[in-house]
């Protein structure tokens, strides 16, 4: 470990080689269920170290409220990382990848007045629409179900944000976007870049042989501000010549006077802005691609959920935000859907100064990682974690109810999702009105076989995501139909 004077013993952790420590035993792919393995031996809170870097990895919930809920005023920063964070510039355009600072404070309270508990209902007439669109989407190509959840997600967010209309293919916005999002996965890929663990690389000059990384880095940034000052720079013209549509940027731009604002303010509703749109896709499709897939792999539950849902709504209407209290199978889907994939499976967050917890010391600047993973599947917690269990989280007599997953996979103490109620209804109107319209089950192969899609999951950047499967959506009955089309054309021209 590098060298300190230590207060504390380290928590234990696998035996490091000098110099390289344990960057052979580093897993590439799904690190999460290795420290899950490795906390067997070495209890739940396990220290190794890679060419400088510290890492903690926090295996039990205990220990991870103790120390980022208790102790969120230390824990509440990222770690440091030199190539996205640094070189591509993401801690000063990305909230997500933000220290704990003023700037951030600013940009926490601009996006609460935006998504926060209450304004949120102001946005459900337009997540309604967007969700018709979807609707009839899935009607006319089922088996492009998947690409159609991430236009419909995006399109939405990009409306409530910047008030922009999408194409409903292809638009030059999503796009950009998108390559951005790539462009940012590859910036934190583990072990892609020397400069993350030697940061002293970050400084060599671009011209030296080697520098390539440099180029990389300076080319992304440049798109990365493009991407967050471009529909900045757009609806502000707009505001100046009134024609802006209603949006959560153009209604901040003014301020008290009438007047533009600038400065530190105006960069702080672009970083705000900026950063939702890559914070909040990838996350909202995991999530919803895993209810398609389990529920094509479920069919008992899903029918239950249906009859719940037409007990309820009835034949003659969408279900809406205000029948969700009288829903409680669904409620528990949608916590069962977030614990069974745990979209983000590692949150790794960081403290300015050292601290001791039970004993062992936590030093300063390490990569504090919660695994959100390990606790979701903990047998101790969740019985048989790898079955899909709604039941789970419905009270019964003499069967206590499981932790509710949702205060976990959003995150914890001050760096918790600023999105959770965008999140939570998107992907309640998305789960509720596709079982109210379609049944979703396993494709079938040209020779008539049904394929019920395994639960396969892979890790894309540091979103945990279903891996690519089939399944088909047919549409429940004939008036379903009729209704999503009449639904369709009466919003057709918002
Ligand atoms: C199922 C959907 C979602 C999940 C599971 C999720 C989860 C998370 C998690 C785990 C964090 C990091 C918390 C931490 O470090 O402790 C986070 C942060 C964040 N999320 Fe979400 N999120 C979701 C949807 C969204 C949406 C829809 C938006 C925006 C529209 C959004 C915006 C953000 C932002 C801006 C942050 C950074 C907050 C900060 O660092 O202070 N998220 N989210």
């Amino acid at each position: 470990a590098p060298r300190r004077r230590r207060r504390a013993t380290l928590p234990p952790g696998p035996k490091a080689i000098p110099i390289i420590g344990n960057l052979l035993q580093l897993p590439r792919v799904n690190p999460f269920e290795i420290y899950a393995k490795w906390s067997k031996t070495y209890g739940p809170l396990l220290y190794f170290h890679v060419m400088g870097r510290e890492f903690v990895i926090v295996n039990s919930l205990k220990a991870a409220m103790d120390l980022f809920e208790t102790r969120s005023n230390l824990y509440c920063h990222k770690p440091r990382m030199v190539m996205a964070g640094e070189l591509v510039g993401k801690e000063q355009t990305s909230m997500v990848f933000s220290r704990y600072n003023d700037r951030l404070k600013e940009c926490r309270k601009i996006t609460h007045s935006w998504m926060g508990k209450m304004s949120i209902v102001e946005t459900y007439p337009l997540q309604e629409i967007g969700l018709v669109r979807l609707l009839e989407a899935l009607l006319d190509d089922p088996e492009r179900f998947s690409d159609h959840v991430r236009t419909y997600a995006g399109t939405v967010l990009l409306r409530l944000i910047y008030g922009t209309r999408c194409l409903p293919r292809d638009d030059p916005h999503i796009a950009l976007s998108e390559h951005v999002c790539g462009l940012t996965a590859e910036a934190m890929r583990p072990g892609r870049w020397f400069c993350d663990f030697l940061p002293w690389m970050a400084n060599i000059p671009e011209w030296f042989p080697g520098a390539g990384f440099k180029q990389w880095a300076k080319q992304t940034r440049r798109t990365t501000m493009e991407l967050i000052q471009g529909p900045y720079e757009v609806v502000k013209k707009a505001v100046i010549d009134g024609t802006a549509p209603k949006s959560w940027l153009a209604d901040e731009m003014l301020d008290e006077s009438g007047q533009i604002k600038g400065g530190e303010e105006a960069y702080n509703l672009m970083m705000a802005s900026g950063s939702l749109y890559a914070a909040g896709i990838d996350t909202t499709v995991s999530a919803i691609r895993t209810f398609f897939l389990m529920m094509a792999r479920n069919p008992e539950i899903q029918k239950k959920a249906q009859d719940e849902i037409d007990s309820v709504v009835g034949p003659n209407r969408l279900p809406s935000v205000s029948d969700r209290p009288s829903l409680p199978y669904i409620n528990a889907i949608i916590k069962e859907c977030l614990r069974i994939n745990s979209i983000v499976p590692i949150l790794p967050h960081s403290s300015d100064t050292d601290d001791v917890y039970e004993g062992y010391l936590i030093p300063k600047g390490s990569f504090v990682m919660v695994n959100a993973w390990k606790i979701l599947h903990d047998p101790e917690i969740y019985p048989e974690p790898e079955n899909f269990r709604p039941e789970r989280f419905i009270p019964s007599p003499g069967e206590e109810m499981q932790m509710d997953p949702e205060e976990l996979v959003f995150g914890l103490g001050r760096r918790t999702c600023a999105g959770l109620y965008f999140a939570q209804s998107w992907i309640y109107l998305n789960m509720t009105q596709v079982l109210f319209a379609f049944d979703i089950g396993p494709a079938k192969a040209p020779d008539g076989n049904l394929i019920v899609p395994p639960a396969r999951f892979e890790t894309a950047g540091h979103i945990r995501v279903p891996a690519e499967f089939k399944c088909s959506v047919s549409p429940r009955s004939p008036e379903k139909i009729e209704l999503i089309r009449e639904v369709a054309t009466m919003v057709r021209d918002d």
